[in-house]
């Protein structure tokens, strides 16, 4: 380690005075103008992990559903995953460094972790569209090379895609080709031979409105829609010409305000969806004869893929366990559905990608979403090959339903929620069994839910246990939501502070929507009462807390994970 080079490289990405951040569920977020030091140090880190793995580390510059001027940075680990959470704390240690400690805090981590400093390191990097990306990716390249690593930049990728080349580089070209063109193949490929399996090929079921949020997922889109256009056809909105980032469109918006985006025009009972920012989330929705709409979220999504691969597994005859995982913000419909009509096992974590993937890596095939549409379906090494054997060896009728879990398999993004893929799940399987987005729709009935946010002095007064579902401080808290929830029917609330906000997030669901957003309102005056809320007393009426969802920096001393010391 070239200590005298590092401190020269690293006064050039100084760190302002007192800023203080946290590499919170989604890694470092905050405005773009604050992290310039925050991607420098996060390319040194990559070279450390890479060295201590001996594996291609990811860097994704990208701040996901966050307004246009925020950034952030994320670590990927070898096997396309979030990364560890020992490292997410070295991450903050170094990120918070005073310039004059970087060396002592490089070496602490170095001897912690046992990284051998003779390693080669290799880190791959990827940016979203934002206009700080370019140069924030420079930064990260400038961490990399003087610890001396070696990289390649893929430059914009959607943030899945960079999780799928992490993971083919580090399976030796097994998963994929750790190209971008690698990644269009083998998803179009195994799309196109699912699709032409469909008897019901209308062009109901051929052409689908995609809202991209104005990011990097119509870019992506755009480039691949030619490999897959004999199963599918798309329309493009919000794709980056005119409008924001994230403005008034993408998934986050859509799901939080339960209607369709702006720069969108959606005819009856026609089938759209929306990305996010970096094209990692996906929600469907349709309006219907009426003029309703109706948003199709990450549970039902979870629904229509574990309800298919259960089927080609009866078809097949092979009984693999097969488990569905959700958070907190599941639907009650949804988890009834799924454990009652479908009886497949359901099980809640906490909120946050990496608590779900790793809890869907304990099946033979786990299927994961938060509600908000991030999610994917993980087959264990074990499955895949069974299924690869039975597509050569079983009769007729068998062969089939094995051939087409095999494509499936291959369509399904296993590093990562990935909106492209699936986005192409949900199309062939609509297409293979005939089914129109009412249709998938009218599997259940959601029940009316309401979030808020509450803004508090400090949210880490808020404790929570049985998957963030119960409050465990402050004291009070938990009787007083307990005392409210009897009040209505079919209800439920929780309350916990967000990994990315500095706000408190409530949420409650009941029979009808008048309930629960009266159930919503009255938890939140209990936020605000029992763990020290600030500003102005929640209202009723959700628009002053839930509008304000987009544009997280409205909140507390900063943004997301950031803090300010005096
Ligand atoms: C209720 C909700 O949607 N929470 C989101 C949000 O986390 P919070 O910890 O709730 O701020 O951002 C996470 C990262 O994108 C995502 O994984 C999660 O689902
Ligand atoms: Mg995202």
């Amino acid at each position: 380690m070239d200590l005298g080079a590092i401190t020269k490289y690293s006064a050039l990405h100084a760190k302002p005075n007192g800023l203080i951040l946290q590499y919170g569920t989604a890694g470092f977020r905050t405005k773009a103008e604050h992290l310039d030091h925050v991607m420098f140090r996060m390319g040194l880190l990559a070279v450390l992990r890479s060295k201590q793995t001996k594996s291609t580390i990811g860097v994704m510059v990208t701040a996901s559903h966050n307004p246009e001027e925020d950034n952030g940075v994320k670590l990927v680990d070898p096997l396309g995953e979030m990364l560890a959470p020992s490292w997410e704390e070295h991450a903050t240690y170094l990120a918070n460094a005073e310039e004059q400690d970087m060396q002592r805090v490089l070496i602490d981590i170095s001897e912690k972790e046992a990284v051998n400093l003779q390693q080669d390191a290799f880190v791959v990097i990827g940016r979203d569209t934002r206009p700080s990306s370019e140069k924030l990716s420079q930064s990260v390249i400038d961490g990399v090379t003087v610890l001396g690593g070696q990289f390649h930049d893929y430059g914009l990728l959607t943030t899945p895609q960079l999780h799928y080349m992490v993971y083919c580089r580090n399976t030796g070209g097994r998963y994929g080709k750790a190209t971008i063109e690698g990644y269009y193949q083998k998803l179009s490929k195994a799309f196109v031979e699912l699709t032409k399996q469909a008897s019901c090929s209308g062009d109901e079921y051929r052409s689908l409105k995609v809202d991209c949020a104005n990011g990097i997922g119509a870019l992506k889109l755009r480039e691949m829609e030619h490999y897959f256009s004999q199963g599918l056809s798309v329309q493009l909105f919000n794709d980056g010409s005119k409008g924001k980032l994230n403005h008034l469109c993408g998934a986050d918006f859509v799901k939080s305000h339960q209607k369709p985006p702006q720069g969108m025009e959606i005819k009856s009972n026609e089938r759209c969806c929306s990305f996010d920012g970096d094209a990692d989330r996906i929600v469907y929705y349709y309006h219907d004869a009426d003029g309703h709409f109706h948003l199709i979220d990450g549970d039902k999504i979870a629904t229509l893929i574990s309800s298919f691969l259960k089927e080609l597994l009866v078809e097949i005859g092979e009984s693999l366990n097969i488990g569905v995982v959700q958070t907190a913000y599941a639907n009650g419909s949804s988890t009834r559905y799924l454990e009652e009509v479908m009886k497949v096992p359901v099980y809640c974590t906490k909120t946050g990608v990496k608590h779900l993937h790793h809890k869907a890596q304990e099946f033979d095939i786990g299927v994961y979403f938060e509600a908000n549409g991030h999610g994917t379906a993980l087959f264990s090494t074990a499955v895949e090959m069974k299924i690869k054997q039975s597509a050569e060896q079983l009769e007729d009728k068998k062969r089939k339903a094995a051939k087409m879990l095999e494509n499936i398999i291959d369509l399904f993004n296993q590093a990562a929620g990935d909106a492209i893929s699936d986005m192409l799940v949900i199309e062939a399987i609509l297409a293979l069994k005939g089914l129109t987005v009412q249709q998938w729709d009218a599997l259940y009935t959601d029940l009316p839910n309401r979030q808020l946010k509450v803004q508090v002095a400090d949210r880490r007064v808020i404790s929570t246990t049985n998957a963030e579902r119960q409050a465990v401080t402050p004291p009070g808290l938990q009787e007083a939501i307990n005392d409210l929830v009897k009040k209505y029917k079919l209800s439920r609330a929780f309350v916990r502070p967000s990994g990315t906000e500095d706000v408190v997030r409530v949420y409650a669901e009941a029979d009808s929507q008048e309930s629960a957003d009266h159930l919503a309102h009255e938890v939140s005056l209990a936020v605000f009462q029992l763990a020290g809320g600030i500003g102005e007393r929640p209202q009723p009426g959700y628009k002053a807390a839930e509008t304000t969802h987009n544009i997280s920096n409205a909140f507390g001393p900063g943004t997301a994970n950031e803090h300010t010391v005096p």
